[in-house]
């Protein structure tokens, strides 16, 4: 029997080895053709409907006389009425519902919107709504927005991934919707998160649209809510596990590369914690991986935390750490600041590590239950007698630095908080998990609980609060500042693998971004209205660092980087059709 293509090519490898004009004739291969739009379906194709906004000579060269109403607007005017229309919903499910029925209908118009007022609208598109959405999303789905593969297509994932209509994807936001934010196990309906992401990637971070797949592995659900619920669009069986999980999901990883080449960048997003670590373990030596709840949400911490040194004063070296919960978060988050500071200290990370404890839902990580612990957990086991609530670890490890990551709400007490501000004149509380309902407190708790002394980020965004005549500034400690700035870093040099040390550099970079007028408001982020300029700051730390470790593909090396990242940003204006 001939061999196929597949088991004559070991997986990766050169651009277009595995392009459909070299299948070998056993292979069946995708009859695409290429056509211009024109006429109704001009209107009806979201990358280049512009609607009243396609000009007089456009609507004659392209048939689209007479289906347009006589005025020609601007995209500025359009943009002006979408978004005094979406103020007028209330409910903020509602918002979202009309931002994807924009993203179908007019793509440009999407982004436009999403970039000039991203203060806004990214508590719409992303946490908490999105949480909100995946939870209702069997009775929202209209259209698919990325891909569904699930446990029916084993053995035929590449000719899955081959039915997407887009030829050059660069990044793909993958979840199998175990733990979707701190809401748990939402299955299929997870998919609301790899499309908010990958809207993020091209928003903030100026990835092209048609670059970005979104991706949904289905391998059930153990949701009974969902299972029983008659919207539910996913498979109605409990979820796979063990090696059928992992050869299903080694199918995907192969059939990915195979299929975009090396320099495609996947990133894993809201996986439960059994196979985040694993996962990423696994394929960070084969693939250009990037899982963003441990290193993402790692690199936006440190970078929160180098520039809150500012307002605490001391180095990192300096401070004592605690978290709630040992998660993919908590424990990624705990490596990356244990390895900053070996880095800076020229101290071996097994010392560094000492300094930060871990609490979770069995209480202080210790010695003593090294037994029973999670390898990933393992490293955070030190000498300490027992302590079994959050409180209890506080008064004995005494930390400066408080962060929860745990994903249950409400569990930074009034007693915790100000247990933290007994013996700190200025504690950074972190309450990171999201959406807003799972947040461990809220703003108004910990400026209130300190007496306006706590400097405080939390993962879903806070307003601004009033305490004592002063205003306060919460940040938003989310890894939406990182992972488009990152991505693009990646993408834009070529880069085949992921490096911790890119992780650093991605949050020296971002804390660089906070000014002096924003310590003086208590901030440790710059504001999100900067996102773009952050990104290719981001991006270009991120780009020199692969160049350095010679990962990077894309040469001769760009001399600026900034520059290069702002020149190759997408950008949403209309363009003109001859
Ligand atoms: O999506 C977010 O807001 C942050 C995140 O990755 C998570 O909570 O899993
Ligand atoms: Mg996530």
């Amino acid at each position: 029997m001939e061999s196929t293509l597949k088991e004559q090519i070991p997986a990766g490898g050169v651009e277009d080895v595995y392009g459909e004009d070299c299948a070998t004739e056993d292979q069946c291969i995708t009859p695409w053709t290429i056509a211009v739009s024109s006429g109704y379906n001009l209107l009806r194709d979201p990358r280049y409907n512009k609607g009243l906004a396609f000009t007089e000579r456009e609507r004659d060269a392209h048939y689209l006389r007479g289906l347009l109403p006589p005025v020609v607007s601007t995209q500025e005017l359009q943009e002006k009425k979408l978004m005094q229309s979406i103020r007028q919903y209330d409910l903020p499910l509602h918002k979202y519902v009309a931002m994807m029925e924009l993203e179908e209908r007019n793509e440009r118009l999407f982004y436009k919107l999403l970039i000039d007022n991203v203060e806004e609208l990214l508590p719409i598109v992303y946490t908490p709504t999105v949480g909100e959405a995946c939870q209702k999303y069997g009775s929202l789905f209209k259209r698919p927005q990325g891909l569904y593969i699930s446990l029916k297509e084993k053995g035929r994932i590449l000719e899955v991934l081959k039915n997407w209509p887009e030829r050059s994807i660069q990044v793909i936001v993958v979840t199998d919707g175990e733990r979707i934010l701190g809401l748990g196990d939402l299955g299929c309906q997870g998919m609301g998160i790899p499309v908010g992401k990958l809207a993020l990637y091209t928003a903030l971070g100026g990835v092209r649209p048609s670059a970005c797949l979104p991706i949904t592995i289905d391998v059930g659900t153990n949701n009974e809510k969902l299972l029983n619920d008659e919207f539910y669009i996913g498979l109605r069986q409990n979820r796979a596990t063990g090696q059928e999980y992992y050869d299903f999901l080694h199918e995907f990883m192969s059939a990915v590369k195979q299929n975009y080449g090396e320099k495609i960048l996947i990133q894993f997003e809201d996986f439960a914690n059994h196979n985040a670590f694993e996962l990423l373990a696994k394929y960070r030596t084969t693939h250009l991986v990037f899982n963003d709840d441990i290193q993402g949400t790692a690199s936006v911490v440190l970078a929160g935390l180098i520039a809150s040194l500012k307002l605490l004063g001391g180095a990192l070296c300096d401070h004592t750490f605690l978290f709630l919960g040992a998660g993919e978060a908590g424990t990624g988050i705990a490596e990356l600041i244990a390895l900053e500071i070996s880095k800076k200290t020229n101290t071996p990370v097994e010392e560094t590590r000492r300094k930060i404890w871990l609490v979770d839902s069995k209480g202080l990580i210790v010695s003593g239950r090294k037994g029973t612990l999670q390898a990933f957990k393992k490293p955070w086991a030190h000498e300490h007698e027992p302590v079994n609530n959050l409180l209890d670890a506080v008064k004995a490890v005494k930390p400066s630095v408080l962060i929860g990551t745990s994903g249950v709400g409400r569990t930074f007490t009034k007693e915790v908080v100000e247990a933290m501000a007994s013996m700190n004149e200025r504690p950074l509380i972190m309450a990171l998990s999201n959406p807003t309902s799972q947040a461990e407190c809220t703003a108004e708790e910990a400026y209130t609980w300190s007496e306006g002394r706590a400097v405080f980020a939390s993962g879903s965004p806070f307003p601004s609060f009033e305490y004592n005549e002063k205003l306060y500034f919460p940040g938003q400690a989310n890894n939406c500042y990182i992972f488009p700035g990152f991505g693009f870093g990646l993408v834009m040099s070529g880069t085949i693998r992921v490096h911790d040390d890119m992780l650093l550099a991605a949050s020296e970079a971002l804390a660089a971004q906070v000014t002096d007028e924003h310590y003086a408001k208590g901030m440790i982020y710059p504001p999100f209205a900067d996102i773009r300029k952050i990104s290719a700051h981001i991006a270009a730390r991120v780009a020199a660092k692969a160049y350095e470790l010679g990962v990077a593909t894309r040469l001769p090396r760009p001399a600026d980087l900034v520059k290069y990242a702002e020149s190759c940003m997408y950008t949403p204006n209309y363009r003109s059709y001859r």
